[in-house]
């Protein structure tokens, strides 16, 4: 008991979420309200035990709630599991029990989509409750939140090379991009199109390997396929990660020849040590939580009513926030990660007084979906 306890220490909440009659085990983990309701997505993955999915989903929703502090939107942070393989364990039956799992938080915590889950899948939950965010216009969302989340990656992009070479322009360099789903495959064709000077890619997926090549070789860029690991020792400008976590580590951290690693994948560092190790190195790290916030921002802007253009101004953001962080880790000597939590931390304090734990109905600012 004391144990688990332990283990959740930080966090407010942890439900566990277990129905037989349609197979459904979730966890979802609420890490912090003070700045407003639990936002973030729900994975599905056939995790290898019950000890690794609490894992994941404790370190993504901590995630989240410095994703929300970043991007200075009113949430606060969380994160749904499910565990089970995507292809063969999903019913409506399912997410419908999970969204009454949802349901039962009572407006503490919203969820979409994450990896494993589409868009389609939670509108069986939201059958169960309104506290879905993320599903196609046409049931009331504000769809594809990986359009913001790439566009953000760019505007990372452009300020890592300010701080690199003096000028935003993202022309002449070379990028090594690790997984090309929904996030990654934009951001390559969004660097074709500025005239990136060569594209290093690797993924699992043949036939999203296939589409880049056929994109490079209409827009007449050097698109070189590489072998899974190998993507951490090619000679590129920015790395940039959009598949799992945990990949900077001891072992890929030695081998890297980049300049700097800006991606969309949630939880890079294998530890938090990992970006000492990166700066000791002199790798600059975009912190990810701050690079690939434009999906949240979508889906919190989505519960004040869909607003695209309002997403991509605030999405903008990103660009400055990450050259504040560049700043202040310069100045102090602190890693990138460390200078981004301190400025984090810093709005949690300021704001927790206004939006505090379990106070989000009586806001009365913004008409938050109940
Ligand atoms: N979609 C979004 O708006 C957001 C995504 N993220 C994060 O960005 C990352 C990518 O997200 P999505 O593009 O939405 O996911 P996705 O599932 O559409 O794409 C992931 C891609 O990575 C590839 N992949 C998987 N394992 C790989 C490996 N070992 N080596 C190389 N490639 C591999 C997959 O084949 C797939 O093409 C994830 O970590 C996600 O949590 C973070 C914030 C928002
Ligand atoms: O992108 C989304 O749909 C939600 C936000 C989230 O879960 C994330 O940023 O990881």
């Amino acid at each position: 008991m004391v144990q688990m306890f332990e283990k959740i220490r930080g966090h407010e909440q942890v439900v566990f979420c277990n129905d037989e009659e349609t197979g459904l085990k979730a966890i979802i983990a609420i890490h912090n309200t003070s700045l407003g309701p639990a936002l973030g997505g729900c994975r599905m993955q056939p995790y290898a035990s019950v000890d690794d999915a609490l894992e994941d989903v404790l370190r993504l929703s901590r995630g989240m709630t410095y994703k929300c502090a970043a991007a200075d939107v009113d949430f606060g942070g969380g994160k749904a599991v499910i565990i089970g393989d995507p292809e063969k364990d999903k019913s409506p039956e399912l997410l419908r029990s999970f969204g009454q799992f949802v349901e039962s938080l009572n407006g503490r915590f919203y969820t979409g989509t994450d990896m494993g889950t589409t868009p389609e899948d939670f509108i069986h939950a939201l059958k169960e409750t309104n506290c879905i965010v993320g599903v196609d216009e046409v049931y009331g969302g504000s769809g594809d939140s990986s359009v913001p989340t790439a566009q953000g990656v760019i505007y990372g992009l452009q300020a890592t090379n300010r701080e690199l070479y003096g000028s935003d322009e993202l022309v002449g360099k070379s990028y090594a991009i690790q997984g090309l789903g929904k996030v990654g495959a934009k951001v390559a064709e969004q660097l074709m199109l500025a005239g990136a000077k060569k594209i290093f890619v690797t993924d699992i997926n043949p036939l999203a390997i296939d589409d880049v090549q056929t994109l490079g070789k209409r827009l007449n860029v050097d698109v070189e396929v590489v072998e899974g690991e190998e993507i951490y020792s090619v000679e590129a400008d920015i790395f940039i990660p959009c598949a799992m976590g945990g990949i900077l580590h001891d072992t890929s951290i030695d081998q890297l020849k980049v300049k700097a690693v800006v991606g969309s994948a949630n939880n890079q560092l294998l530890h938090e040590e990992h970006g000492r190790m990166l700066k000791d190195r002199g790798i600059l790290y975009a912190p990810d939580y701050i690079v690939n916030a434009g999906g949240l921002i979508q889906v919190a802007d989505e519960l004040y009513e869909p607003n695209k253009e309002r997403v991509l101004r605030q999405t903008k953001a990103i660009y400055n926030s990450l050259l504040n962080v560049y700043l202040k880790a310069e100045e102090s000597g602190l890693t990138t990660v460390e200078a981004s939590n301190y400025f984090c931390e810093q709005r949690m304090r300021s704001r927790a007084k206004r939006n505090s734990f379990f106070s989000h109905m009586k806001r009365p600012k913004w008409a938050v979906r109940v």
